[in-house]
């Protein structure tokens, strides 16, 4: 039997569904994270790395059909530290000496799904077992956490 047309599909319009078709439940797997290359300490501002911080998804998949914008927020000493991004990638790539949280809240097109936030914390150094011992430089690092964005879709 082929699919079944509009008329035979039973539609759930559950007792909260507001009229809505009662929801699916769509998770997105994305990675949250970022790359940093050692550049030596520049003479004229002290800064020593560049990096890149990301949201992607898992797969090689296009998410701007349901993310309208990520805004990432950086530390208040950076020139226009929030950074809005309208289209994939979503990323940021700037220069730097120091690890700090990056917020990076997720817009969706369907503005009825509320924006989501999350917290990345800037990697430039690898860390050190010893906590007295001095951050350990190297020329290319990246700290990267899987994640999933959880929204309801209408069926
Ligand atoms: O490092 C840390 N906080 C940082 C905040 C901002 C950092 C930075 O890298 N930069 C500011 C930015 C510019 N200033 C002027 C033009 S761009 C380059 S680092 C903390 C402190 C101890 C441990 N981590």
């Amino acid at each position: 039997a082929g699919t079944p047309s509009s008329s035979s599909v039973a539609h759930d319009y559950g007792p909260d569904s507001g009229g809505r078709l009662k929801g699916v439940r769509v998770v997105k797997p994305i990675i949250v994270g970022n790359v940093a290359k050692y550049f030596g300490k520049r003479e004229e501002d002290g800064h020593t790395h560049q990096w890149t911080v990301f949201l992607r998804p898992y797969l090689n998949e296009d998410y701007s059909a349901f993310i309208k914008k990520v805004h990432f927020k950086l530390h208040d000493s950076y020139p226009n530290p929030n950074r809005i991004v309208t289209k994939p990638p979503f990323e940021i790539t700037e220069t730097g000496w120091g690890e700090f949280e990056i917020v990076i809240k997720i817009y969706f097109v369907d503005t009825v799904e509320r924006p989501v936030t999350i917290y990345h914390l800037l990697r430039l150094f690898e860390t050190s077992k010893d906590p007295t011992a001095p951050p350990i430089v190297k020329k290319h690092i990246s700290s990267e956490v899987y994640d999933e964005i959880v929204f309801m879709e209408p069926t």
